[in-house]
């Protein structure tokens, strides 16, 4: 399992994720430009001390990411993206050990292209009218179902 972070605008949020997957064991890919510096001093607020302890890896835009992806040995696993925008509840879809779950951007998701090239897209299912969760909170929700599936969580 992977996490990969379309262009994210608020360093609090990729703070909080980072310190998510730094506790889970999760490699994060951010996938640029972001919006923020990664010394970015709200992005260490919300990761702490957490970040040495978080597998990244950091990406100039979406095509060296795919390219990155695909010149792996080993094949990638399936690209899942987290999307208001879909038909598919997370509880309802079966994960596997090597998705990469990726979230889009704060102010606009992700664009058209991006969502028409992905191999799945899920959805959080909401009450109507309402426009979205929080980011990291969805990552922690999906995140959460997928390392339950897949028996995921760290083992101590
Ligand atoms: C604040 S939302 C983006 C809202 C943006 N205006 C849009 O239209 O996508 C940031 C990201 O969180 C994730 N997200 C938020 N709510 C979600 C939900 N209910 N289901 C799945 N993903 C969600 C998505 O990855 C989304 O791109």
């Amino acid at each position: 399992m992977r996490l990969a972070l379309y262009q994210p605008d608020i360093a609090q949020n990729t703070g909080t994720i980072l310190r998510l997957c730094a506790c889970f064991g999760i490699p994060v890919d951010v996938i640029g430009p972001a919006g923020f510096d990664m010394s970015d001093r709200a992005l260490k607020r919300a990761a702490l001390d957490y970040l040495p302890h978080v597998e990244l890896a950091r990406h100039a835009g979406y095509e060296t990411f795919m390219e990155q992806r695909a010149a792996t040995s080993t094949p990638p696993g399936r690209l899942v993206l987290l999307t208001t925008k879909a038909a598919i509840p997370h509880c309802d879809f079966r994960f596997a050990p090597d998705d990469t779950l990726m979230l889009g951007r704060e102010s606009a998701g992700v664009p058209d292209a991006v969502h028409d090239r992905v191999d799945a897209r899920i959805t959080i299912p909401m009450r109507p009218g309402l426009r979205s969760l929080n980011v990291a909170v969805a990552a922690a929700i999906v995140l959460g179902e997928a390392l339950r599936q897949t028996g995921g969580y760290p083992h101590p």
